[in-house]
């Protein structure tokens, strides 16, 4: 097995009104916020996905399922936290990860270097090991609707 190991996530939830809309760490001010078990932060539990999958761990949902009662309302920020723990003790090390978001509204730009420097502490690495980039789907489908927000990111991993 080579030293070097990647990972992909892909992941979705709806958008709506009287939710709070956590997105990569950081709460934004928007009239509509995420729906999931847990604070439902889509690029979070992307990056989770593309760690766990580059270490051959399964995936969120195996480690932190949407049934227990435990993970309601969680800060994905834990899990993220948890997922690092998990990748190290098997021995890696993140070398960068790479994300887009789709999403229609609010735009991201303003918040991207809050939301590199959240996750960078979380992670424990450094800010530049970390793009976040965003796109909407020029008012296309579920996120140019404004029904949702999905996410893509791949992790880059290796043996320390
Ligand atoms: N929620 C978003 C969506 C997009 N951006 C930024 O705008 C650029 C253009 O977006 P298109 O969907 O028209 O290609 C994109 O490259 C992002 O820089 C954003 O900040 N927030
Ligand atoms: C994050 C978890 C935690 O129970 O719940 P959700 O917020 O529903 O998020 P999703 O990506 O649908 O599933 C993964 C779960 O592990």
């Amino acid at each position: 097995m080579t030293n070097f190991r990647i990972g992909f996530g892909y992941d979705v939830h709806q958008l709506r009104e009287e939710y709070d809309f956590w997105l990569g760490g950081i709460k934004l001010d928007h009239e509509k916020g995420a729906v999931g078990h847990s604070d439902a932060d889509v690029l979070i539990h992307v990056i989770c996905d593309a760690l766990l999958g580059a270490a051959d761990l399964r995936d969120i949902g195996f480690h932190f399922s949407d049934k227990d009662p435990k993970y309601k309302g969680i800060d994905s920020k834990i899990l993220l936290g948890e997922v690092m723990q998990l990748i190290r003790d098997k021995g890696f090390e993140v070398g960068n990860i790479d994300s887009t978001v789709c999403l229609e509204m609010p735009k991201l730009k303003p918040h991207i270097p809050a939301i590199k420097e959240c996750l960078a502490e979380v992670m424990g690495v450094e800010k530049g090991q970390i793009s976040v980039k965003a796109t909407t789907t020029e008012k296309l489908g579920f996120v140019g609707r404004e029904e949702g927000v999905s996410a893509y990111c791949v992790a880059l991993i290796y043996k320390v």
